[in-house]
């Protein structure tokens, strides 16, 4: 079962709210703001499932024992619509390394399309965590061929996916293609557009974040 933080009332329903409103919308890094925030708590949530163990830290008046994260997980995200959510996470995991993506949609005549992964751009993936980190989870077709791709040429110990929304239709698709994936979300909503927009969603997030792309 994913994970679906909106199922437990919090603070972070504001900032979800403040990412779907479309007056606030217009405020552009207050939109990314939100983004960036959601990012910090869904790392922080996921961060409960790591692997740590206990270690000592010697203080100004003695030693006291703590438990540490045994490794820091590797954030990939996929430009660009993904980096206000990305920084969120990268504010939790400090010291993580980062992975970027480019893809973009080949659109066919009957205009259905299929997601063409350009560029890969990662640290090495062997034995590590590693966070998928895309903001809207419609089809999940990027996010699999993503993933697909780096799990076919690395080790990858664990594999995560995090989504901002998703689709009832994109966590279908990844529980599918990713069976060993964790799913983490803000919200899910039910429907998408036939051009694949989550409904009700927020619209297009890249565009809402940096502009809109030509
Ligand atoms: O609703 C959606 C779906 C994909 N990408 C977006 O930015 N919005």
């Amino acid at each position: 079962m994913p994970f679906i933080l909106n199922k437990t009332d919090s603070i972070a329903n504001l900032y979800l709210a403040d990412m779907r409103d479309v007056v606030a919308q217009r405020d552009r890094a207050r939109f990314r703001r939100s983004q960036q925030k959601l990012g910090a708590i869904l790392a922080y949530e996921l961060s409960k499932t790591l692997h740590y163990q206990t270690s000592e830290v010697q203080t100004p008046l003695g030693i006291c024992k703590v438990h540490l994260p045994t490794q820091q997980p590797v954030l990939a995200t996929i430009l660009r619509a993904g980096l206000p959510f990305h920084q969120g996470f990268l504010e939790v995991f400090e010291q993580s390394e980062s992975a970027f993506v480019t893809a973009c949609r080949k659109t066919k005549k009957s205009g259905s399309f299929t997601i063409q992964v350009d560029n890969i751009s990662t640290p090495n993936l062997d034995g590590k965590v590693l966070i998928m980190i895309d903001t809207m989870l419609a089809t999940g077709q990027s996010v699999v061929n993503v993933c697909k791709e780096l799990l076919a040429q690395y080790d990858i110990a664990e594999l995560h996916v995090a989504a901002v929304i998703a689709s009832t239709e994109g966590i279908a698709h990844v529980r599918a293609n990713l069976p060993k994936a964790k799913i983490w979300v803000c919200a899910v909503d039910e429907e998408m557009t036939s051009k694949s927009y989550i409904v009700p969603g927020l619209g297009d997030a890249g565009d809402l974040a940096f502009g809109e792309k030509v």
